[in-house]
C-alpha cells in the first residue's frame, strides 16, 4: 500500500484521460481547484462537525496518501462523514458519484442509469477511481457499489479504505426519509418506502457478500452505540462516526509501522501545529 509523502504534497495533476463513455473526465480542473482550496469544506456542516471533532480531543494522525470512506451501502454516510474527515485532515474531498456525473455530462446518477445503463455507470465509475488513485491527500466517498468490481480494488488499495458498517434497518429508515430518487437501485414505487428499501438493501447485501469486509478499517455504528451505552445507532451523529473513523485509521496505521512509521510521525507533527494554530 502506498502512503503519502507527508508534507511533501503531491503537486502533479493526475493523468486523467477519456472517460469510459468516450468523454473526457471532468475533474482534472476540479483537482486543481481542490488544491487551491475551493473544494474544501469550510463553513458548512462538515466544517462545524470538524470543529466538534477537534474539540472532543481526537488528534488526527493521517500519514495517508488517501483515505477512502469508500465502502458502505447506499446512505451509510460516506459523503457526510467523508467531508468531516477531509476537513479534519486538511485533505480534499471527492464524491465519486459526482465525478461520474461530470465525466458523463449528466446531472445525476439516476439519469445515467436511465439513459444509459448500470454497466455504463460502472465503467465510468472505474475510470474515475483509476484517476483518483494517482492523487494524494484526499478523502473519497465512492458509490456503495464500487466494491463489486475487482478492478476497483486495485485503485482503492492505493489508499486506506474505511467501511462504514450501518445496520440495514437504520439505512432503510434513513433512505425512506430522504427518498430514493437519487438512488436508482432502490427507486421503485411503493406505499411503504421503508419496507421497499429494506428488502432491496437486504438483497444487495446478500449479493455483495463479504465485499465490504475487505476494508482496511471497519467503523461499526453498533459498536459506537454500545460504547456510548445506549445501543441505538440512530442517536449517533456524523461527528461520533468521524471520531471513531479517525481512531480506527490511527489503529490501522499503528499496526503497519513499516508502511506508515516515519511518515506518520512527520505528519502528526505538522497536523498538531496546524490544529494548535486554529
Ligand atoms: N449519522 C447520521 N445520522 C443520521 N442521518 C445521517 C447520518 N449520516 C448521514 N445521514 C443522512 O443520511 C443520508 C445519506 O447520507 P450520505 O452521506 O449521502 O450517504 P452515502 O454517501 O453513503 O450514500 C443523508 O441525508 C445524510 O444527511
Ligand atoms: O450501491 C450502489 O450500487 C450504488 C450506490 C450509489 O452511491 P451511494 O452509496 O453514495 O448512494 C450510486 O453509486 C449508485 O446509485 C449505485
Amino acid at each position: 500500500m502506498e502512503v503519502g509523502a507527508s508534507m511533501a504534497m503531491q503537486s502533479r495533476a493526475p493523468g486523467v484521460g477519456a472517460g469510459a463513455g468516450g468523454r473526457r473526465s471532468a475533474f482534472l480542473g476540479r483537482e486543481k481547484q481542490a488544491r487551491a482550496g475551493s473544494l474544501r469544506v469550510g463553513a458548512g456542516t462538515a466544517g462545524a462537525a470538524a470543529v466538534a471533532v477537534r474539540a472532543r480531543g481526537t488528534k488526527p494522525v493521517a500519514p495517508l496518501r488517501c483515505v477512502r470512506a469508500s465502502r458502505g451501502m447506499m446512505g451509510s454516510g460516506k459523503s457526510t462523514v467523508g467531508k468531516i474527515l477531509a476537513e479534519v485532515l486538511g485533505y480534499s474531498f471527492f464524491d465519486s458519484d459526482k465525478l461520474v456525473e461530470q465525466a458523463v455530462g449528466m446531472p445525476s446518477v439516476a439519469e445515467i442509469f436511465k439513459v444509459h445503463s448500470e454497466a455504463f455507470f460502472r465503467e465510468n465509475e472505474s475510470s474515475v477511481l483509476r484517476d483518483l488513485s494517482s492523487m494524494r491527500r484526499l478523502v473519497v466517498a465512492t458509490g456503495g457499489g464500487a466494491v463489486i468490481r475487482p478492478i476497483n480494488w486495485n485503485y482503492m488499495k492505493k489508499g486506506l479504505s474505511v467501511w462504514l458498517d450501518v445496520p440495514l434497518d437504520a439505512l432503510a429508515k434513513r433512505i425512506a426519509q430522504v427518498g430514493t430518487a437519487s438512488r436508482p437501485l432502490l427507486d421503485q414505487p411503493s406505499d411503504d418506502p421503508y419496507t421497499a428499501a429494506f428488502t432491496k438493501l437486504s438483497m444487495l447485501a446478500e449479493q455483495r457478500g463479504d465485499a465490504y469486509a475487505n476494508a482496511d478499517a471497519r467503523v461499526s455504528l453498533e459498536e459506537i452505540a454500545a460504547k456510548q451505552g445506549h445501543g441505538d445507532v440512530s442517536k449517533l451523529t456524523p461527528t461520533d462516526i468521524a471520531i471513531e473513523a479517525l481512531l480506527k485509521i490511527g489503529n490501522f496505521v499503528a499496526e503497519h509501522p513499516k508502511t506508515y512509521g516515519q511518515v506518520g510521525d512527520l505528519q502528526a507533527d505538522s497536523q498538531s501545529r496546524r490544529i494548535q494554530a486554529l
